[in-house]
């Protein structure tokens, strides 16, 4: 989020060099930020894992995941030599402790090469289980005495519930300072997120009524077409509420529904940020059954291809009680917020793959026009695409041209694909901001103990009550009849942008 700063010599150690997401996501993001020339000339990124590659034949695996996964795949010739040359491999053992000498040494060594100490970044990318391991390694490193030249990135999932998440915290906490440790949500270096923030604070246009007097509900969606495919060993521990309500739905959430900040200060935004969390109302058990609905797939196809059931899946249970999908409405007790339902839903193999935001406003205090005039009066409505389509919509009502008097709602466009060309990924945002020490978009402990808080009430009551309705959607559906319900019950629907124009 920094607006021009760039990078000092640095060095990236990245735990899980030989992994799937530094492959599909973190290189790929790093040549982008060395093609749009961001990164320093003194800079080493340093791929760890115990499998066998020297230099080349790492080089040579990396250059494989940008072709596949780049966004800028036809930039390659004569770019991607150059920056090969930042990258090296060192085969280690995470959980041994000598092997962390090795670590010291190319520090050392690059101290002396490049005349200054670089800063020194470790990206854990690797399995929750390792990481206590390989955070109590580094935490005994003197290069990760000094809180400014020195920081850690830890993956999500950040713990399993909120006892573990307090443990890690603990953990970390007496190994390096809350500043040093970056816990990353990939959502949060998404372009059209960050511009919620911007949106809704550098106009003076939406504060005056984003609020209870004019807003009926809130929607987030984000759901997928893709199903668990071959990830049912993680989605067995994880389920659709772990792996995207706790994390990236509720930090959504946090955006729409902040005060607003008095600056652009890391701990400011996170303490408005947390101010949101600290308010959404905790539900007792009986209150989870009237507010959260789950769901898990069956067998059938999508676009047109086979989809196998979850419960047939790789490594998951044939009874198996873990949703793949999640809705919950939630309740955010301030004075800003009193009475408006927050709608959330995400979930696996439905009908397509779209985030959006939907700010639906209150019917006029009174119908000046004949009532069959408009067909429905809450038509004010602000939906803010996130993925695929980046874009914000106002909806409104206008006089149909003719000699009738009816009121067609009709759609104000800002497109933020056309704006933003070539936009950066989220993993270029974040790994930028790693490397330049700016917190803004991590999240702080804190942060990450209260969203397990609001969530913790529902797993526990999913986790005591079996489902006994799964598998309850079909793939390629909108998700389970009971989240329909769970809407409708208040004669509010949801809002699915990409396919109509309900
Ligand atoms: N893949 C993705 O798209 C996403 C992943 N994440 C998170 O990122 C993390 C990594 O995921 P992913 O890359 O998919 O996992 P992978 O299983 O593909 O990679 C795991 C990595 O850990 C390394 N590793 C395992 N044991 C050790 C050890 N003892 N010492 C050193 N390295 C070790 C492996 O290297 P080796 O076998 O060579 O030792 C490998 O590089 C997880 O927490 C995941 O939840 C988050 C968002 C998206
Ligand atoms: O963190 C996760 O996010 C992805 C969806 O990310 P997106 O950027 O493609 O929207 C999700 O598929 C995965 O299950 C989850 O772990």
């Amino acid at each position: 989020m920094n607006a021009s700063n760039h990078p000092p010599a640095s060095i990236l150690f990245i735990f899980g060099g030989s992994g799937d997401l530094n492959h599909r996501k973190l290189t790929p993001a790093l040549y982008n930020l060395f093609l749009d020339d961001w990164l320093p000339e003194q800079f080493l990124i340093s791929g760890i894992g115990r499998s066998q590659y020297d230099d080349e034949s790492f080089r040579g695996h990396l250059l494989d995941g940008v072709k596949q996964f780049s966004r800028r795949k036809e930039e390659i010739n004569g770019k991607w030599e150059a920056f090969s040359r930042h990258i090296a491999y060192l085969q280690m053992d995470g959980d041994k402790a000598e092997d962390y000498q090795k670590i010291a040494r190319i520090v050392h060594d690059k101290t002396e090469e490049w005349g200054v100490r670089p800063h020194v970044v470790f990206y854990l990318a690797v399995a929750p289980q390792l990481v206590p391991a390989i955070a109590s390694n580094l935490g005994k490193l003197d290069i990760c005495a000094d809180k400014t030249t020195s920081r850690i990135v830890v993956e999500k999932p950040f713990g399993h519930d909120l006892k573990s998440a307090r443990e890690l915290n603990t953990q970390l906490r007496s190994l390096f300072a809350e500043e040093q440790i970056f816990r990353i949500d990939h959502y949060l270096g998404k372009e059209t997120v960050q511009n919620i923030l911007m949106m809704r604070f550098a106009n003076a246009l939406f504060e005056p009524i984003w609020n209870r007097n004019y807003i009926d509900h809130i929607q987030i969606t984000a759901i997928e077409s893709v199903g668990v495919e071959g990830r049912g060993g993680y989605f067995e521990q994880s389920g659709a509420l772990r792996d995207m309500v706790q994390n990236h739905i509720l930090q959504i959430l946090c955006m729409i529904a902040m005060e607003a900040p008095v600056s652009f200060e890391a701990n400011e935004i996170r303490n408005k940020n947390l101010d949101v969390l600290n308010a959404l109302r905790r539900y007792t058990d009986a209150e989870v059954a009237e507010n959260a609905v789950r769901g898990q797939y069956g067998a059938g196809s999508n676009n047109g291809k086979p989809v196998l059931a979850y419960r047939d899946e790789k490594g998951v249970a044939a009874d198996s009680n873990v949703e793949t999908y999640a809705a919950a409405r939630f309740f955010i007790d301030n004075w800003r917020w009193q009475g408006v339902p927050f709608f959330v839903r995400t979930g696996k193999s439905l009908h397509m793959k779209e985030t959006h935001v939907v700010i639906q406003f209150k019917s006029p205090p009174h119908n000046t026009f004949p009532h069959e005039a408009a067909e429905n009066w809450k038509s004010n409505r602000l939906t803010i695409s996130i993925q695929p389509n980046m874009d914000i919509r106002i909806r409104f009502q206008v006089k149909r041209p003719g000699q009738t008097m009816k009121l067609d709602p009709v759609e104000m466009a800002f497109d933020y694909t056309a704006a933003g060309e070539n936009a950066p990924e989220a993993y270029e945002t974040l790994l930028l901001d790693a490397l330049e020490g700016d917190p803004t978009l991590f999240m702080r402990g804190d942060q990450v103990e209260a969203a397990w808080e609001v969530i913790m009430p529902i797993l526990s009551h999913w986790e005591k009550n079996k489902a006994a309705d799964f598998p309850n959607y079909q793939p390629g559906s909108w998700g389970p009849l009971a989240a329909d319900q769970l809407i409708e019950e208040e004669d509010r629907h949801w809002v699915n942008v990409l396919q109509s124009e309900n």
